[in-house]
Order: structure tokens, then sequence, then C-alpha cells
């Protein structure tokens, strides 16, 4: 008896419909929920002759097969799950179970109670189904379906995005050096990459330097390079970022930690357009365009003493700040469909954001800005079944992240684990200390090395 769809339940719209093959009354009971889930279903009351129908059944290609346990053989079962192209459910009473355990217990389909519980049977049904559609779907290529302004390496459309993609045009056709500030996690980098490839170096090599997370001592070596033997430890000479580079860009990544010493010798450095090696006696010349960056207020940085103040004139002949994602409108929402593209395209899935998870996302506040952004994406694509709602957001309580009574305290959700929760921790206590990483570290009680690893492996992970 063949059954054809109903309408499904879900949200999700069906292109195609997928076989179920129903053996055996016992398993009648599934037949609306596999219909609802969009299958087209056959349905065969007695045990079917295996050697007459199998050639028949072998040309209904991939099928879910859902067997009445106490009605069927498992010589039977066993030889339909061999032949076919099929996903098995068995459905039974305890007594049928023990005659399929060796079966179920090779990982040979799956086993459901009598009477089989709906719900569930429904969710694991769309499952099935999902993942039957992907695998239909492997091999073609997923449609970029974002439409925004790309500037480089950076996307969004809006106001602010446009206003500073005009200035980083300009700025790159200029060797000036380029200050960029902003919050942690809003794409300093990004812009720095987007101004080497607009610019005269493009064809060249693009360096970033962290001087947060570099110990104090090998900050000038890093920078320089050293010569054989100038300290304990330098074995071989070392080339500095500024001779590897060449005649690429450099940038200089949250600058304002530099050890005031180093900032010295920078200074003179980019005055005098050259460098010279620790322990070395000759001067090198540098031709790399110098970018630098740091998610503190640079004024405020100079004001407090972090940056000393002719540094900081030298390093802002240009300056532009990046503005934190809450200000960037509809580009959250844009953005947040485009990370799902990516994941779903790694993944072979497509899921689509709901709208009350759109509205959640523009209500946010992002103290952690696109990184965060793309954190809470990657999470909920992760854990989202279907298309993805607001309750699959992994965001932060408000009250929490904007000041509110709650800030001490983080909730990590069951099911994470140590990495994902020292992850919340360490990003809400970003959060909570305004992108002050020494404070994170100091809070914590990890080293701002560690710190940065850390983040560095988070951003890793977002890129890819
Ligand atoms: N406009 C954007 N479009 C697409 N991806 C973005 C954008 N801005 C940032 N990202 C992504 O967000 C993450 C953080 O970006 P990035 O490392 O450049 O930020 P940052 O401001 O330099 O961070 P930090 O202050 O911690 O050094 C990266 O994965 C980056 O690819």
């Amino acid at each position: 008896m063949y059954y054809p769809p109903k309408q499904p339940v879900m949200e999700r719209k069906r292109t195609m419909a997928y076989k179920a093959l129903i053996l055996g009354e016992d398993a009648a009971g599934l037949l609306q929920p596999l219909q609802e889930a969009g299958f087209a279903v056959e349905a065969i009351a007695g045990v079917p002759d295996c050697t007459a129908e199998m050639a028949r059944l072998e040309k209904m290609g991939p099928v879910l097969l859902c067997v009445a346990a106490r009605q069927v053989e498992p010589a039977i079962v066993s030889q339909l799950h061999g032949t076919l192209d099929c996903e098995l459910i068995l459905v039974g009473d305890h007594k049928a179970q023990s005659r399929f355990a060796g079966l179920v217990a090779r990982g040979i389909g799956m086993y459901l109670r009598q009477p089989p519980e709906l719900k569930y049977v429904s969710e694991l049904l769309e499952d099935i189904h999902q993942d039957a559609e992907a695998a239909s779907r492997k091999g073609k290529a997923r449609q970029q379906t974002v439409a925004m302004d790309q500037f480089g390496p950076l996307y969004g459309s809006s106001a602010p995005m446009q206003d500073m993609y005009r200035f980083l045009r300009r700025a790159a056709s200029s060797d000036a050096v380029l200050c960029i500030h902003g919050e942690s996690g809003t794409g300093k980098e990004l812009v720095a990459q987007a101004v080497h490839a607009y610019s005269a170096h493009g064809a060249e090599p693009f360096e970033a330097i962290n001087c947060a997370a570099i110990p104090t001592e090998l900050v000038e070596s890093e920078l320089f390079g050293h010569e054989k033997g100038s300290f304990s430890g330098a074995v071989a000479e070392h080339l500095g970022i500024f001779e590897r580079v060449g005649q690429g860009t450099l940038l200089l990544d949250e600058i304002t930690e530099m050890p005031h010493g180093i900032q010295v010798k920078l200074l003179r450095v980019l005055e005098s357009g050259q460098f010279r090696r620790v322990g070395g006696e000759v001067d090198h010349s540098y031709q790399a365009r110098v970018i630098a960056a740091t998610n503190r207020d640079p004024h405020e940085a100079v004001r407090s003493g972090l940056l000393r103040e002719d540094l900081f004139y030298r390093l802002s002949q240009l300056e532009v700040r990046v503005p934190p994602l809450r200000e960037r409108g509809q580009d959250i929402v844009a953005l947040s469909r485009l990370f799902v593209a990516r994941f779903d395209e790694a993944n072979d899935r497509r899921l689509t954001l709901k709208k009350d998870a759109e509205r959640a996302l523009l209500n946010y506040h992002w103290p952690g800005n696109v990184r965060q952004l793309w954190n809470v994406i990657q999470k909920a694509c992760t854990t989202a079944r279907r298309d993805i709602g607001a309750p699959d957001l992994p965001l932060e309580d408000d009250s929490a992240a904007a000041g509110g009574d709650s800030q001490d305290s983080v909730s990590i959700p069951a099911g994470f684990t140590l990495r994902q929760a020292e992850e919340v921790l360490i990003k809400s206590s970003l959060a909570r200390h305004g992108g002050d990483k020494q404070r994170v570290a100091d809070d914590l009680g990890i080293s701002l090395r560690t710190l940065y690893s850390r983040l560095e492996r988070y951003s890793d992970n977002a890129a890819r």
C-alpha cells in the first residue's frame, strides 16, 4: 500500500519526498509521523518474501526501512539491510528486542520500544530526512545567498562600514603609517589586510605581530632580528619581522602593550627608515608599510602613559576607528547569514535563521563584536537540528554584559565541553573588562600569553 507524504508540519520546505518502507503491522504507528516528516511511505503488512520482492525494493533507491521486530525475522532484516541502501528503525517490545540486540549492538539500525514516543520519532525522522537531503546535495555547490558589500576581506553594508571603506581606499594609496583602533573582535586585523590588499604592497607578504603576546625580552629580536650569540639562547641568526616582510605590510598589533624601551627604539626606526638587529653593527633599511592597531583608545593610552606620545604621533599619521558591531545595524543579520552559509558549506547542511533569531541578534549588544557573533552562530549551527531560532543562540544574558547585577555570573549550558566553557569564561571576562586583556588575565589567573594563545585559537576556529 502506498501513502504519499502529507503536508510536512515543519516550516522547512520539501523539494522532494524520501521513501520509507514499513514492514509488519506493529510498525504501522509510524505511518503518520513518517508522512508528516515528508516521507512517501509504502507499507507491507505481511512479512515480505525477500527473494521475490528484493529486485523491486532495490529499485526504490535510498529508503528508510521501518520494521516491526515481532513480525519479521532477524535474518530477513539482515538481508534487507545488507542489500538495500537504507536507514533502519526497528519497533517492538522487549521480547522482540532480545532477538535483535546483537544486530543493533553492531550499529545496524536503531531499536524503538513499542509504542514509540511520537515526539521523539518525529524529531528523529526530521534528522534522518535532513541527512538524506544533505546526502543528495553532496557535490552540489552551496549557493552564496548573502548580498553584502565587501571591501577586501571585510563584509558589511552599513553606513559606518561604507564610510570606513572610503577612508581605507584613500589610506591604501598612501604610504603613511595607519593606526587602527576599535574594540576587541571588530575586525582590526582584517582592516589592515584590506589596506594591504589595495595598496602597492598588495603582492608582497602581510605579517602581523602581537606586541602583547611576546615576552618583553624577545620583542626587540622579534621586530628587528638578532645576530648569532647576541644573547644566551641566540644560537643562530634570526630575521625580525621588519626584515622578513620585505616590501610587504607589517601590522604591529596591540601596540599600546609594547614595552616602553622598545617604543623608543621603534620610534627611531620609523623616523630613520633603518633598523639594527640585536647584537648587530649594521643598519638595514626597510621598505615595509607599517600599520599599528590597538583595542584601547590610543588617546587615552597616551594620557595614561601606556603609549609614548611621540610614538603615537608617528604611528597615527592616519587614524581609523573600526565601528563596534552594535553600531552596524542590519549588518548583524547579514553577517549572521553569511556565517551560517559558511557553516553550511563546510558541513554540508542547509540551515536558516528564523525571524525571532534575527531579532535577538539585532537586539544584542555584542561586547565581543564580530568574533563573538561568529562564535554564537557557530555554536547555534552545531546544536540546532533544523532552522536556528532565538532559543538556539547562546547569547549571554543582556543584563550581565550590560553591567547589571548578574555581571559576576556566567552561565555555562549543560553539555558544553571544558574547552567551550573556558571560551565562555574568557569571553565574558573580556566583555566585563571592556576588552582589557591584562585585567582579564589577572582576573582569570592566567598569563597574558596564555590568554592570547586562547584568543588566537578562537579566531582560528572562526576563520575555518
Ligand atoms: N567585517 C567583517 N566581515 C567578516 N568577518 C569579519 C569582519 N570583521 C571581523 N570578522 C571576523 O571576526 C573575527 C575577528 O576579527 P579580527 O581578528 O580582525 O578582530 P580584531 O579587532 O583584530 O580582534 P582583537 O582586538 O582581539 O585583536 C575574525 O574571524 C574575522 O574574520
